[in-house]
């Protein structure tokens, strides 16, 4: 009995879709905004009431002029969008539009290509998704239709959560997609990627499908959409990205970034049709959102540590956005931190962890107050809830990067900070950042040395006391110096205007008692052989003197007394979080430290009542000489384990033990390093020695085969060639002799043998 019912009620809802659609249909047609025209500022537009009234009269033609009724609306409920739509986006709260979406859904629903961009934050996602689904049920597509749409993003977490804002807005259509993601296995996929609707996808993972699923058909897409736009058409994805182009038929395609690419060529290769160019902000004063604070710093790369850790201390009720350059660094620094115990949840992100494992940590992130340490995975469209601070602590490899990963916080109207650390040999990026064209209002602060907790020891003893965690750190101290050395922009990343003390102390800071060996730097390429000796010899000493007041100087910052951002903080109130001052004051309380203040205090006074000060870089770590209240000298080491420690107290002889098991483990690996490193230059010697010979060799034979007879050059090899060449030609005399005394030697082996068989 029901299903006539159903059946009936099925029916009904189509006939009012296609009511519904062909409304739409004219109502868009009748109001289609002029082709390059931008939308007046709200304030001139047509109110809610008379929009409505020109809906439900969408018969009569819109008058004509540059701007059409829906053309200049304000609010989504204005738009010429089905009820399905309209529905969702209210239950979801969207009500006004933003800049982008009021620029670029009316043109997008005309079936124009779009090139739209706008600051981070900004909305790009719902002014691409709400054509999507309009043009998907104006085309009464069905789960049976297959793939309609395709959406391509840079990272799985952003396709994602691309998918998540259809999911919601797209609630009452019938269509079916998802995410692919390396979440399901790709044979999965294969079974189910015909019946997707709409797929959001990586370029890899689509190209793979193209590669690998038998009949994976896109033969009647209706729309493409590629995300962070100027990213996908660059360098990474570009091979991808034509491939997927080449493999598609040419649809409605909008692009959309917050940097948006200007190239012809780029544009040319994703065959866009007389697109709208929508650059909501290209006018605007500043290419980041209006409500975030910018700051920077010139950290000395041996200081980023400390300066990060002395940070994080005094923002103990922010959410903090951390970025570092490799996922070594990001798991040490995790892991360190983790173990010293700042008095704030830590997490990390990284591109080697599983999608389910990200989304999870992506997911408590955005509830609770936390720091996340993060490579670039998490720099481009994340849309994480609140992000008080986004702290750059190593170098972005370009402006654009910047933007966005300053990007993940004052989202939306909210309001949020940032703070870079700029070594003094990456100055030329703060160059950069500064310039006009830009467009970025950065302020740079110096921050006041006396005021950084020094964290070099506290790791030196976590080190000690977790030895797996020294290898890391190894490694993340390699690959640091590798990012640096691959980058290309060499004005900025230039490891040879670093010395081997900054590599010396940077090991240094991050507890490691030896620096390790980076084979990749050479450090005096072009020096002298008397400098090259100078250096050995101050390498020997391994001594090198810093001047305490340079590097006050270069820390200390007199302009700001009324604005002290390193000035005690008095209460870590929410009222002050957003206030530029509190970038480093020190923090209100130590609750949940390791270290008391007095300790803190202790080592960061020490160096700075001297005048100049003498650090041995290669001594070990933690073997400074301190004494107790009696004056006796105590190993200090052993007294940072003990405080360090959540699992006991460790025994100094057992650190000294261990520490020099460490020093030596080091020295072996050193020499393993070192062996290996002999081996393979042998080898490389070896193989060029080879190839040589074999050169030789050839040309030799070449010049027998040019003098040799026809038959002889249709050998199959030189060797034989060369061979059959002696033998045969009888007019060669020393080969004849040769050959002869060849000839002769074979045949006496041969009645040798003979005469054995018959003994
Ligand atoms: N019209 C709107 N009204 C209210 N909130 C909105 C509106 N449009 C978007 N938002 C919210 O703004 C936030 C940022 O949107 P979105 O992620 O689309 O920004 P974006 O421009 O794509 O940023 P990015 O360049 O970083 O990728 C989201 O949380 C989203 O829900």
């Amino acid at each position: 009995m029901r299903r006539p019912q159903r059946r009936l009620v099925a029916k009904q809802g189509r006939s009012q879709d296609a009511d519904e659609i062909r409304l739409l249909e004219a109502w868009i047609d009748a109001g289609k905004p002029l082709r390059g025209t931008k939308p007046p500022p709200p304030s001139e537009s047509s109110s809610a009431a008379d929009a409505r009234r020109i809906a439900r009269a969408v018969a009569a033609k819109a008058a004509a002029g540059e701007y059409s009724e829906y053309g200049a609306c304000t609010r989504f409920d204005e738009l010429p969008l089905s009820k399905k739509t309209k529905d969702a986006l209210r239950k979801a709260g969207y009500k006004e539009m933003s800049e982008i979406q009021r620029a670029a859904i009316p043109h997008a629903l005309c079936g124009r290509d779009i090139l739209g961009a706008a600051k981070t934050g900004s909305g790009k996602t719902l002014a691409f998704v709400i054509p999507v689904l309009e043009k998907l049920y104006r085309a009464n597509w069905s789960r049976d239709d297959g793939v309609g749409c395709i959406i391509i993003s840079p990272t799985n977490d952003l396709a994602g959560q691309i998918w998540d804002v259809i999911r919601k807005v797209g609630k009452h259509h019938g269509f079916s997609g998802g995410a692919i993601v390396k979440r399901t296995g790709i044979d999965e996929e294969k079974e189910l990627i015909n019946r997707l609707n709409i797929i959001v996808c990586t370029p890899g993972r689509l190209v793979q499908h193209f590669d690998e699923t038998p009949n994976f058909d896109c033969s009647q897409l209706q729309i493409l959409v590629i995300d962070e736009a100027d990213q996908m058409l660059h360098r990474d994805f570009q091979s991808q990205v034509d491939i997927i182009i080449s493999q598609i038929p040419k649809v409605q395609t909008l692009l959309f970034s917050a940097t948006q690419t200007k190239s012809i060529k780029d544009l040319a290769r994703v065959n866009l049709k007389n697109p709208e160019y929508i650059s909501v902000h290209e006018q605007a004063s500043t290419a980041t959102p209006d409500n975030l604070e910018q700051c920077a710093m010139i950290v000395p790369l041996e200081q980023k540590l400390n300066m990060l850790w002395s940070f994080i201390k005094r923002h103990l009720k922010s959410k903090i956005l951390v970025f570092l350059s490799s996922v070594k660094q990001v798991k040490f620094v995790y892991e360190i931190f983790k173990k010293l115990r700042p008095g704030i949840p830590l997490k990390c992100m990284h591109g080697r962890m599983k999608y389910e494992v990200q989304q999870a940590i992506v997911a408590e992130f955005n509830e609770s107050t936390s720091v996340m340490f993060s490579t670039d995975i998490f720099a481009r469209g994340l849309d994480i809830g609140d992000v008080d601070w986004v702290v750059q602590v190593d170098c972005p490899e370009s402006v654009a990067l910047y933007i966005h990963r300053v990007g993940r916080t004052a989202r939306y109207n909210k309001r949020g900070k940032s703070l870079i650390f700029l070594c003094p040999e990456e100055e030329k990026m703060l160059e950069r950042l500064k310039a006009t064209e830009s467009k970025i209002p950065i302020n740079v602060r110096k921050p006041k040395v006396e005021q950084l907790e020094q964290i070099s020891q506290n790791i030196a003893a976590v080190l000690v006391k977790f030895p797996n965690l020294q290898q890391l750190g190894k490694r993340a101290f390699v690959t640091y110096l590798k990012s640096v050395y691959l980058q290309k922009d060499k004005e900025v990343f230039d490891l040879s205007r670093f010395s081997a003390e900054n590599f010396a102390a940077y090991a240094s800071s991050l507890g490691l008692p030896v620096t390790p060996k980076i084979r990749f730097v050479s450090h005096k390429k072009n020096a002298s052989k008397k400098d090259m000796e100078d250096t050995d010899v101050k390498q020997k000493a391994k001594v090198i003197e810093i001047n305490p007041q340079a590097n006050r100087d270069m820390l200390a910052d007199d302009e700001l007394d009324d604005d002290d951002i390193l000035k005690p903080k008095k209460a870590t109130t929410d009222a002050n979080i957003y206030g530029l001052h509190d970038v480093l004051s020190p923090k209100a309380s130590s609750t949940g430290t390791n270290m008391e203040p007095e300790k803190v205090k202790e080592l960061v006074d020490r160096p700075l009542k001297k005048k100049k000060l003498k650090i041995n870089v290669h001594r070990p770590v933690g073997t400074r000489v301190k004494y107790d209240d009696e004056g006796n000298a105590i190993d200090p080491l052993a007294s940072l384990a003990e405080e360090v420690g959540s699992e006991g107290v460790i025994h100094k002889d057992k650190i000294s033990q261990r520490y020099a098991e460490m020093l030596r483990e080091m020295q072996e690996d050193d020499k393993e390093d070192k062996a290996q490193h002999k081996k393979s230059l042998h080898e490389k010697k070896l193989q060029k020695k080879m190839k040589l010979k074999r050169k030789r060799q050839e040309e030799t034979d070449e010049v027998s085969e040019d003098s040799g007879s026809e038959s002889d050059r249709g050998g199959q090899n030189m060797s034989y060639k060369g061979k059959k060449k002696y033998l045969n030609d009888s007019d060669d005399d020393e080969g004849g002799d040769e050959a002869k005394k060849l000839l002769a030697q074979q045949e006496a082996l041969a009645l040798k043998l003979l005469g054995k068989m018959h003994d």
